[in-house]
């Protein structure tokens, strides 16, 4: 409850550490203002002024906006509660004013009455909150400005003046009455707006996209699924309201996710209007034009971009040209960068997080060698742990001669000769090192570790051999490297660091080129959201790695300052810095928005500074309303800067909202929609859709081939060109059905996760039968085809899931982080499922098919069929679903059939009894 002339400040850390310091008194100077004292002067702001008051999260504090016609304060350095109360206190504040102004004119009640009426009969229309408020805003007085005032709440409103007000009053005192007369709004408009609807963009719209094209809340979510229509939506959208009038064609902004998205709705919404493209009056753009076109309104002239950001390739190599420098010309970041290169290759996750040591052994190498020792390190041996990778790499990069679990002789105290296998032995001097893992509380996560531990520091002392420990605990904390350092050093061995150029080429070129991936979507987060340092290091400490990601922090810091420093020098600004000066111009009301109606597509990939953007654009023109349309199953944008909780807390970002769904599918057949569905929907956090195809299931039509590989790899380009020709020849067989409806050939597309698994390199080749067209998994979102056929369903740091997305150093940028273990690359998947009407092929490595197969099998169990690629089924294992049962004979040569995913699986059928001796079969997915 409001305290007048109560004073709000900041807490008293954010005071003293931030800095920060402002003073608030509502109603101090009378009850029509609120004063704020900051920065040496003190202002009234008027409560008749005021638009909105928001709590927004800051990195530290939270913090209150307070935006009224002319200006914008922030007034941060609050807790959550504090926040929330300022927040709640301001809005009944302003609201008991506008009490005030409503008790005092009374007799302009009747025109506003008068106005309502007219809106709710005689321009019979959808009712947004706001309409009300722009129906009575023209009204003269105090009494009108208070009841269209945007923070007017009814529900604060005094009993006794409520029921002062003549009837019409009811839509803005009571929510339900608006609501029942929108529920009865749509009913009959759906029935008047029938022949329209009947023959839209070259359809007939179903139930649920009519009634989205009606329904205008100030805020609008279309919640959808894969090939529900989205498109058709938003063509119909835009196309009713033109139809009724209820906006004009300029104050009409659509934004799409990129140009060719945009030219496409452009030219598909003109085709409805029937008027040229280029004639279309309706602004039909990118965030990236739209930004462009404000900074050129407002300078007079384009904004000067950096000559790289054009060009897909042109950041990245920006950044590399960044780290270049910067290691020959600062010591500090040469050693980090070093470090990380070669002694954090991955992060260290510890084995219990996993949800079984199969997806342990999965995470911490790709090959299986020498044993059980499989992780590769750049002195050329394998070893057990990445602890152990990062103590070989790091003795690699000092020069160390040194031997990896190399065989030494002691006697024991009986004088008897024992051969114990040290972690490391060093040549030099003979001593030997063992790495346990022990954490800092003296425990391991290994059964009997401590004992066994015990017993060699005894047999090394017994046997007198020279020899020192590290242990985990070290690994953790960041001191591993001192204490190993004094060790050698001490014993005389020389440590003589590598030069960076032999290092360079020792490199494995995807560790580089990972950490330069995550290094440009972390720098455009930390640009965006204006992290410092420290916040960095604070965020590192609650991750797993911790030593890892506070030299990634401290790296990463450092070049998105040379990145930012680079572009001052240049006098130019990235696309990223362009939308911020955009917003910025339409927030100082440089620019003034034209826009009364704003669609977004692709809602499910829009970044922080994108909705801060649209953000501006509406709070400027008081009545806009926003109609965003996404599908957050599709959300695979993260490492460009997307936040996906914009979408799912819509809500809590616009106000309230309407939020409407759009569950019929009009391309993957029945079965691969549900399979598909039910694959996303394993990840609790996605939202829950029901969706319904058109097209009724067709059996079977998720096919997995394993393709067997005759070296490392399996040659999936070759295998793809055989199922081409295989389907070529199928079709050519049904050809004469669909030539009936009128198609000359049918469409595939070939899909890949990563781009060097293309396997034609632009050189498509012609089949009679349908045209081929092949494309990475993101660049075919919004297209269909008949059939698809994905590539390298396997697992594999490059896989799918690709591991090396997943790298927990994002959550150090992230605004809001996933828990749930590689759920972009869930949605990628399901995007790259959803392409097909017909039928979709899954090409899967046979030795190591992806853990999203069987997801698949255990969603639509038999419905997956496994075959050759020539087209002949495969018995599937009925113990873990992804192998096959295959012929093996024994050690003494009996015959059994058992699982081609030994020993991952162990399902064997010995004459004719299946018998599952132990199946390790790979689990659900891990919750890291
Ligand atoms: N009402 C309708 N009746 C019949 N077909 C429709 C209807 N609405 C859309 N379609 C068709 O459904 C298919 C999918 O539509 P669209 O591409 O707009 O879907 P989408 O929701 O954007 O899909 P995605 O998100 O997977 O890219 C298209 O072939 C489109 O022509």
């Amino acid at each position: 409850m409001l305290k007048r002339a109560r004073t709000y400040r900041p807490g008293l850390f954010a005071r003293l550490f931030s800095g920060e310091n402002w003073k608030l008194t509502p109603g101090r100077r009378s009850t029509a203002g609120i004063c704020l004292a900051s920065g040496g002067g003190e202002t009234e702001l008027e409560c008749l002024d005021l638009e909105s008051v928001q709590t927004a999260k800051g990195v530290l504090w939270h913090a209150v906006e307070i935006r009224s016609r002319t200006r914008m304060d922030r007034l941060s350095g609050l807790g959550r509660s504090a926040a929330d109360e300022l927040a709640a206190d301001l809005v009944g504040f302003v609201n008991e004013y506008l009490g005030e102004l409503i008790r005092s004119e009374t007799n302009q009640l009747r025109e506003i009455d008068a106005r309502l009426g007219a809106v709710v009969t005689d321009n019979y229309r959808y009712l947004a909150h706001s309409d009300l408020g722009s129906a009575i805003a023209g009204v003269p007085g105090k009494a009108a400005t208070a009841f269209s005032h945007p923070m007017f709440d009814p529900r604060r409103m005094a009993q006794t003046l409520e029921a002062a007000l003549p009837a019409s009053y009811s839509f803005l005192t009571d929510p339900n009455v608006r609501h029942h007369y929108n529920e009865r709004f749509v009913v009959a408009e759906l029935a008047a707006f029938a022949a329209f609807f009947d023959d839209l963009d070259g359809r007939s719209l179903s139930g649920q996209q009519r009634e989205a094209c009606i329904r205008l809340e100030d805020s609008n979510l279309l919640i959808a699924s894969a090939g529900s229509g989205k498109s058709a939506t938003m063509v119909g959208k835009v196309a009713y309201v033109l139809e009724k009038k209820l906006v004009r064609p300029d104050e009409i902004l659509v934004l799409a996710f990129n140009k060719n998205a945009a030219d496409e709705l452009r030219e598909r919404i003109a085709r409805q209007l029937k008027v040229e493209p280029d004639k279309l009056q309706c602004r039909v753009t990118t965030f990236h034009a739209l930004g462009r076109g404000i900074i050129q309104e407002v300078d007079g002239r384009p904004p000067q971009l950096a000559n790289w950001v054009e060009h897909p390739a042109g950041e990245a190599k920006a950044i590399e040209e960044i780290i270049v420098e910067l290691a020959s010309s600062d010591r500090e970041f040469m050693r980090l960068w070093v470090d990380l290169l070669v002694v954090h290759p991955k992060a260290d996750i510890p084995r219990e997080t996993f949800d079984s040591e199969v997806d342990y052994q999965r995470y911490v190498t790709e090959r299986r060698t020498k044993g059980k020792a499989t992780i590769g390190s750049l002195a050329g041996i394998y070893v057990k742990s990445l602890q152990e990778q990062s103590i070989a790499n790091w003795l690699w990069l000092n020069s160390v001669a040194f031997e990896y679990e190399r065989q030494v002789q002691v006697r024991d105290a009986e004088g008897a000769v024992r051969h114990i296998h040290p972690d490391f032995y060093y040549l030099a001097t003979g001593t030997v090192h063992e790495h346990f893992a022990i954490d800092a509380n003296g425990a391991s996560p290994f059964k009997d570790y401590v004992d066994h531990a015990e017993a060699k520091r005894r047999d090394y002392q017994v046997g007198q051999k020279d020899f020192f420990e590290t242990r985990s605990a070290q690994a953790a904390d960041g001191t591993i490297f001192d204490v190993m350092r004094k060790q050698l050093e001490g014993r005389g061995i020389p440590l003589v660091a590598k030069q960076y150029s032999e290092i360079a080429k020792a490199l494995e070129p995807v560790v580089v080129k990972h950490y330069h991936q995550l290094i440009g979507t972390c720098i455009k987060h930390i640009r965006a959201n204006h992290l410092t340092l420290d916040i960095l290091l604070e965020r590192a400490q609650s991750l797993h790695d911790r030593e890892r990601a506070r030299i990634f922090s401290r790296v990463v810091y450092r070049i998105a300052e040379a990145y930012s420093q680079k572009l001052v020098d240049a006098g130019r600004i990235d696309f990223d810095s362009m939308i911020a000066d955009a917003t910025q111009l339409v927030e100082t009301k440089r620019y003034t928005s034209p826009y009364s109606l704003i669609l977004v597509d692709e809602f499910q990939d829009i970044s922080g500074p994108r909705a801060k953007l649209i953000k501006s654009l509406r709070d400027q023109k008081p009545f806009s309303k926003l109609f965003a349309v996404g599908d957050d199953w599709q959300s695979i944008y993260r490492f460009a800067g997307s936040d996906v909780t914009l979408f799912t807390r819509f809500e809590a970002n616009f106000g309230t909202s309407w939020q409407g769904r759009l569950e019929q599918t009009y391309r993957c057949n029945q079965l691969i929609a549900e399979t598909a569905a039910g694959f996303v929907q394993r990840n609790p956090e996605q939202l829950r859709k029901l969706v319904r195809s058109i097209r009724p299931a067709i059996p079977k039509s998720i096919r997995v081939i394993p393709i067997e590989g005759t070296k490392e790899r399996p040659d999936f380009g070759a295998a793809c060109l055989r199922l081409l020709s295989r389907l070529d020849v199928f079709l050519g067989s049904i050809a004469e059905q669909w030539r009936g409806t009128g198609r000359q050939k049918l469409k595939a597309l070939v899909l890949w996760r990563y781009n060097h698994l293309d396997p034609f390199a632009g050189r498509m080749p012609a089949f009679a039968h349908f045209e081929v067209s092949a494309l990475s998994f993101h660049r075919s979102k919004g297209l269909e085809a008949d059939y698809t056929i994905l590539l390298d369903i396997s697992e594999g740091d490059y896989g799918v899931p690709s591991r090396v997305e997943d790298d927990e150093l994002l959550n150090l940028v992230i605004p809001n982080p996933e828990t749930f273990a590689y759920a972009e690359e869930r949605r990628l998947f399901y995007v790259a499922l959803t392409r097909a009407s017909r039928g979709v092929f899954l090409l899967a490595d046979g030795a190591r098919p992806s853990r999203y197969i069987q997801e698949l099998c255990e969603v639509a169990g038999e419905e997956i069929r496994f075959e050759t690629i020539d087209g002949q089924a495969l018995q599937q294992c009925p113990a873990c679903r992804v192998g096959q049962l295959v012929e093996r004979k024994t050690k003494t040569g009996r015959s059994f059939v058992g699982c081609s995913q030994y020993p991952n699986c162990r399902h064997v059928v010995f004459s004719g009894k299946q018998k599952q001796i132990r199946s390790r079969a790979l689990r659900r997915p891990t919750v890291q």
